[in-house]
């Protein structure tokens, strides 16, 4: 069994990581840790954990062969140095995602530039032979994982794209924040960031395309839908080649359909999976492609995508512990 620990796990990817760790047949959770709930039974945090063993701890002192940082970023660089000699990290911050020069770019500051190098950029579909042999693995952000899947297959042939978000609220994680309180964000269709959201860096660095993002916090919980713009001489026949790369991808479906009650990804059917679904669509008249990515933000866009990294690293099966559809309706 491989024993994981989650430090951080009484925020929403915290949460969501216990979950599916529990579930995991190869798992066993040997640290849940939390400076604020230090003692509680977990399910005093999650409702929905009620039933699990397991009490947070503020003590740090654990044995691990697997720990998943689930911290705001900025602060798996500050406590990084515990684990590094010790376990595999998997973190799910923004620390060790991308460059030197990005990160200050969108940052600022970096604590410990000298491990940025070690990191692996944890999307399986484009890093999945390195990831296998690292010790040191960035999971990547929700978006930034929505709109690269999407835009990958274009890598070398566009230099620019206009991307346009919309974000549940669950992106923003457990904090208090008034913008977040049900009276104010209920309803909204919110412009949150109209450029320079930071998970433009991930998707500059592993696609080279200039994605330029507007991001709007809509009325939702979970999920997210990038729509994704770009000029090219195309047609809808050469658009769906682009990716039969995916045919084999456990977690990418590819959704076109002429009719029907869904004919193009939305985020309602991902939801509690780790799929993301991918699909486009061709404006002939003024030569524009138009695609569109859909996932959990907390499963494919983070926690799901944490442990399918775990099982790659670890050398198990890719999907194990990963293999449910999602729930509907919700
Ligand atoms: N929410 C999302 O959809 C996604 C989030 N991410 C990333 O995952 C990380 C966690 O996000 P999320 O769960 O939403 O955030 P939350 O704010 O919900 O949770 C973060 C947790 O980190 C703990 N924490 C904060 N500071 C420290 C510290 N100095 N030492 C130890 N623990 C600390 C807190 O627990 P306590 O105070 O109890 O110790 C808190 O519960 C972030 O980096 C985020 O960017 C990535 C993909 C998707
Ligand atoms: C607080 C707040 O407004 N949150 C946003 C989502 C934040 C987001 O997309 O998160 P990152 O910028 O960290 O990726 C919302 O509620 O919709």
């Amino acid at each position: 069994m491989i024993k994981a620990a989650v430090i951080g796990a009484s925020g929403y990817i915290g949460g969501e990581l216990v979950r599916l760790l529990a579930m995991h047949p190869e798992v066993e959770i040997s640290a849940v840790t939390s400076r604020h709930h230090n003692g509680k039974k977990i399910h005093k945090v999650h409702p929905n954990l009620r039933g699990l063993d397991l009490r947070f701890t503020n003590n740090y002192n654990f044995d691990a062969d697997v720990v998943f940082l689930a911290v705001p970023h900025g602060t798996s660089m500050k406590i990084i140095d515990d684990y590094v000699e010790s376990a595999k990290i998997i973190d799910l911050s923004a620390d060790f995602r991308v460059s030197l020069n990005l990160y200050k770019e969108y940052y600022g500051e970096h604590l410990k530039p000298e491990l940025i190098d070690e990191f692996v950029y944890g999307l399986p579909e484009i890093h999945r032979e390195e990831i296998r042999r690292a010790e040191l693995i960035a999971n990547p952000g929700c978006n930034a994982t929505a709109v690269i899947l999407a835009l990958y297959p274009f890598k070398g042939e566009i230099s620019e794209a206009i991307v346009d978000l919309k974000v549940s609220s669950s992106a923003g994680g457990r904090r208090e924040n008034v913008a977040s309180i049900h009276p104010e964000r209920s309803n909204v269709v919110r412009i949150y960031k109209p450029s320079h959201h930071r998970h433009e860096a991930e998707v500059r660095q592993e696609t080279k395309v200039n994605a330029q993002f507007t991001v709007h916090s809509v009325d939702l919980i979970r999920g997210l839908l990038a729509t994704i713009y770009f000029k090219m001489e195309i047609n809808e026949k050469e658009l769906y080649k682009k990716y039969f790369r995916y045919l084999k991808e456990p977690f990418v479906r590819i959704v076109k359909e002429k009719g029907g009650m869904q004919r193009l990804p939305d985020p309602k059917y991902v939801i509690g999976s780790n799929f993301a679904d991918i699909g486009f669509t061709y404006d002939e008249r003024n030569q524009r492609v138009v695609l569109f990515s859909a996932l959990d933000n907390l499963i494919k866009g983070g926690a799901g995508q944490a442990v399918q990294n775990m099982n790659i690293a670890f050398g198990l099966d890719e999907t194990l512990g990963l293999n449910y559809l999602p729930v509907y309706p919700v």
